[in-house]
């Protein structure tokens, strides 16, 4: 009876603030509300016993990609696994054959850290306005990354303030020590439209020992690597950006690529193989370069013909006064300058090199290779910008000694005085050498006969046996008559003609070169 009563009451004490509000003016019903929903929050917030962290796939500004998120998801994967009935499973093209399994969207772990238990979820992408059209500076703005949730009892805060989530951290570093892949990046336009990088398993076969050139040279770079790595002190000490710039130099095929790959072999670095021919503007150029990591090689290869783009920007306006324009890829390149659609500027480039932007960072190396050492934008090469200029240059008898001992198992040979001889007097790249220390194409039909002789050998065997069988006399004897043709054909050009000749002939590689530059003018439709 009496809690009929007490319901009663209740009725009439909600029908009279039901008066009450109907009676109010409009303003005190907005503050009104605005009192209640800041106040429900705070109520729930108080009935609530579980409070939630978020970590987000990209940092607020998203600049740069969260790297506790990497060790978010490498944690749960190694390690919450086991209760989860929603996993994905990825074959990384590392060589191994076990499928890398990490949690899929939305699944649920539940670890337990020193007796308190901790509920993790990933979530996927969001769009921040459904239905909404928003405009936003860059694409996908829009977009809210992807996150792991962490819920957890609010009486473990600190516990998982100060050593929870550290362990996790902690524990990412091991296991991505343990599992360390050399990688090998490179950038390209995403579906919006920016710039990112991606990445496969790099092993490059090359080391210094097979590299052929000059030894005193080579000794020199193996110690200024190593003095650069143990240099952290060292450049703490002296308050300079632990970082180092090469320039390498050198005709075509004298192993420039070569010598980036015999680094990250020797560094054990990751290389970061920068196209900016794919990077729209300074800006994401930059986040590029925060996406890089420590312990790496940034790679700008070619930066003779990329330079052409920069620097015309630079001398555009003389170009406009009417000045005469000698180089066609500088033609090409004028017309994209003039609709300022790619704003990527030496200086901007140049200022992770060394300027601001570059203390961001450490442990990195900056490599930029170019066939043409004279084109450089003298901002490029002046003293003191990149610390190092390396020349890779043609091959002579000491280079050529490396390659025969890597291709043909010799050291010593009848024919080796002349081939010195021979090599001093041509300018021959060891990339020529090489292939003619390889078995040669002539010689691939006297191949299928031996693997046709030898049916149902194994293939490894088959190639052992071939290796075996190869005539180093004839080979040598080969290399002889080709070095001996190039010296009579070198004597018989004059000089002149074949300074025009190699103008007016771009080689393979400029022409490709070209034509990459020519598809990215095609792209911003600019080509004529
Ligand atoms: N110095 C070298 N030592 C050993 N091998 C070399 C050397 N130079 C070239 N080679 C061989 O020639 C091939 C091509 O060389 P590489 O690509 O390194 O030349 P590059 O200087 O980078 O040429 P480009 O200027 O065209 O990029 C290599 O795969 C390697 O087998
Ligand atoms: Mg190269």
């Amino acid at each position: 009876m009496a809690s009929v009563e007490t319901w009663v009451g209740f009725g009439s004490a909600l029908a009279g603030v039901g008066l009450l509000w109907s009676r109010m003016p409009e303003h005190v019903h907005d503050e009104a509300r605005y009192i209640i929903s800041s106040l429900v929050p705070m109520a729930m917030s108080y009935f609530n016993p579980y409070e939630q962290i978020t970590v987000s796939e990209y940092g607020e500004e998203r600049f740069r990609r969260n790297k506790m998120f990497d060790a978010v998801s490498t944690y749960l994967s190694r390690v919450c696994t086991g209760g989860a009935c929603k996993l994905k499973a990825e074959l990384c093209n590392n060589g191994r054959d076990d499928p890398i399994v990490t949690l899929d969207e939305n699944q649920e772990v539940v670890d337990s850290f020193d007796g308190a238990r901790m509920w993790w979820r990933l979530c996927p992408k969001a769009s921040k306005n459904k239905g909404a059209i928003t405009v936003t500076y860059y694409p996908g703005e829009a977009d809210k990354p992807r996150c792991f949730k962490l819920v957890f009892h609010k009486r473990h805060r600190q516990l998982v303030l100060n050593s929870y989530l550290p362990s996790v951290v902690r524990r990412w570093r091991e296991l991505t020590a343990m599992n360390r892949q050399r990688r090998l990046f490179t950038n390209h336009a995403n579906e919006a439209k920016k710039s990112v990088w991606t990445s496969v398993p790099y092993n490059p076969p090359a080391t210094f020992d097979m590299l052929a050139m000059d030894h005193a040279k080579k000794v020199e770079i193996v110690d200024d690597l190593t003095t650069f790595q143990k240099g952290k002190e060292y450049h703490s000490k002296v308050g300079k950006a632990w970082k180092r710039g090469y320039l390498l130099h050198g005709p075509p095929g004298t192993g420039k690529s070569t010598m980036i790959g015999a680094m990250a072999n020797f560094l054990d670095y990751d290389v970061y193989d920068l196209d900016l021919t794919s990077v729209k503007n300074n800006s994401e150029l930059r986040k590029l370069f925060l996406d890089t990591t420590d312990k790496s090689i940034i790679v700008i290869e070619d930066i003779d013909a990329i330079e052409v783009e920069l620097t015309t920007k630079r001398k555009g306006k003389k170009a406009a006064n009417g000045d005469e324009i000698h180089d066609k890829r500088m033609l090409i390149e004028f017309s994209d300058k003039n609709d300022e659609k790619s704003k990527v500027t030496l200086s901007g480039l140049l200022s992770f090199v060394d300027g601001l932007w570059s203390a961001c960072g450490s442990e990195r190396i900056f490599m930029f290779t170019t066939n043409h050492i004279d084109r450089l934008d003298p901002a490029l090469i002046r003293p003191g910008r990149m610390d190092k200029h390396i020349e890779m240059s043609y091959c002579r008898f000491e280079a050529f000694k490396v390659l025969a001992k890597s291709y043909l198992d010799i050291t010593e040979h009848s024919l080796f005085a002349e081939i010195e001889r021979l090599l001093d007097d041509t300018d021959t790249t060891p990339a020529d050498v090489a292939n003619n220390l390889m078995l040669r194409s002539k010689r691939n039909g006297e191949i299928s006969r031996l693997l046709d002789e030898i049916d149902g050998a194994p293939r490894a065997d088959v190639a052992k046996w071939c290796k075996r069988k190869r005539d180093t006399d004839e080979c040598l004897a080969g290399f002889v008559e080709i070095l001996k043709k190039s010296k009579m054909e070198s004597a018989t050009t004059p000089m002149d003609s074949m300074e025009e000749a190699k103008e007016e002939r771009p080689n393979a590689k400029e022409s490709y070169k070209m034509g990459r530059i020519y598809d990215e003018n095609c792209r911003l439709g600019n080509a004529s």
